[in-house]
């Protein structure tokens, strides 16, 4: 488990993380969403060890990071593409790292394996696409099989196929029981991977909730309707109390009333209906909607 308490961090005037709280628990992926510039990558490092915070704090297993004995057993993180030097050989920089951690060498063929890795083993990690340098940061996270794990924007230059693994991947790591933290600043893609979100502004907390309770609080659902003559229509929900309004796109939106109910009371006016379904608004609305104030705060604060 992660526990974050009244995290904050400042850069001189500028507050990064700003009194953030929130856990973190085992058994699920946890996405750790934010517009950019928000302070995910920051909230991260605190959690490792990384940056000291200027006040709160970040716990692992209830311990701070510094504290950890064998820290790469308790903990793994993939903060930026591959952290090998470029000369060394894949195989040699896991090697190397297992040794320095008194981690058995046949581990390192199981992350070599479990992350793909082995076309790429014998290379110079200088010479990787961005796909084999997050493999390679991922074999090293997963190392010392640690029951905690980050991932700071892991699908960021990935193409399909890897988006795909990557998913996979963290679902997996899940289901094992792990404790899944990954930050993104797209929701699209937190809504296929992540149970849990953790939704942050301008280095605050905006919610914290399971995805799916988001999708039921934010994501307005709702019957569209297309007719040629929309006025008339408006003209009938409201006699009918529906409440409806007219979209962007000039298709009426109507909230509070069925599909059926909407194309009868329809058919009862002579309206012809061109198109009608159940839809609702996507995630991404929902989280532009969220994160909106702390943006253009940020934009207007800053001058950026
Ligand atoms: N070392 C630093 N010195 C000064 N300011 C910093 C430093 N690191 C981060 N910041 C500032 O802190 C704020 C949060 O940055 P952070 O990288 O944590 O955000 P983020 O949510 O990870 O965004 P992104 O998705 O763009 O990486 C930003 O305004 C950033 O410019």
């Amino acid at each position: 488990m992660i526990e974050v308490h009244d995290l904050t961090k400042r850069y001189g005037r500028r507050l990064a993380v700003d009194g953030l709280s929130f856990r973190v628990r085992p058994g699920r992926v946890t996405g750790f969403l934010g517009p950019n510039g928000a302070g995910k990558s920051t909230t991260m490092r605190m959690i490792l060890g990384l940056d000291r915070p200027t006040a709160g704090t970040a716990l692992i297993d209830g311990r701070p990071y510094r504290e950890l004995a064998e820290p790469l057993r308790r903990v793994g993180a993939l903060i930026e593409a591959g952290g090998a030097h470029r000369g060394r050989r894949a195989r040699h920089h896991l090697l190397w790292l297992a040794r320095s951690n008194r981690i058995p060498a046949a581990r390192v063929r199981e992350v070599i394996e479990l992350t793909g890795l082995e076309p790429a083993a014998g290379r110079r990690a200088g010479g990787f696409s961005l796909g084999m340098a997050q493999r390679l940061g991922i074999a090293a996270a997963l190392l010392g099989d640690p029951p905690v794990l980050l991932f700071d924007e892991p699908v960021n230059g990935l193409d399909p196929e890897g988006v795909r693994w990557m998913r996979g991947l963290l679902r997996s790591l899940a289901a094992e029981g792990r404790t899944v933290l990954v930050s993104s600043h797209l929701m699209a893609e937190m809504a296929v991977t992540a149970d849990h979100l953790v939704v942050i502004g301008r280095g605050r907390l905006l919610a914290d909730l399971p995805k799916d309770d988001f999708v039921e609080r934010h994501c307005r659902s709702y019957v569209r309707v297309r007719t040629p003559e929309p006025e008339r229509m408006l003209d009938a929900l409201a006699r009918a109390g529906v409440a409806a309004r007219t979209g962007p796109d000039g298709a009426l939106e109507v909230t509070g009333a069925d599909t059926a109910a909407v194309g009868e009371l329809a058919a009862a006016h002579g309206l012809a209906v061109h198109e009608i379904g159940r839809t609702s608004a996507s995630l991404e609305e929902a989280f532009m909607r969220i994160t909106a104030p702390a943006v253009e705060h940020s934009s207007g604060r800053e001058g950026r």
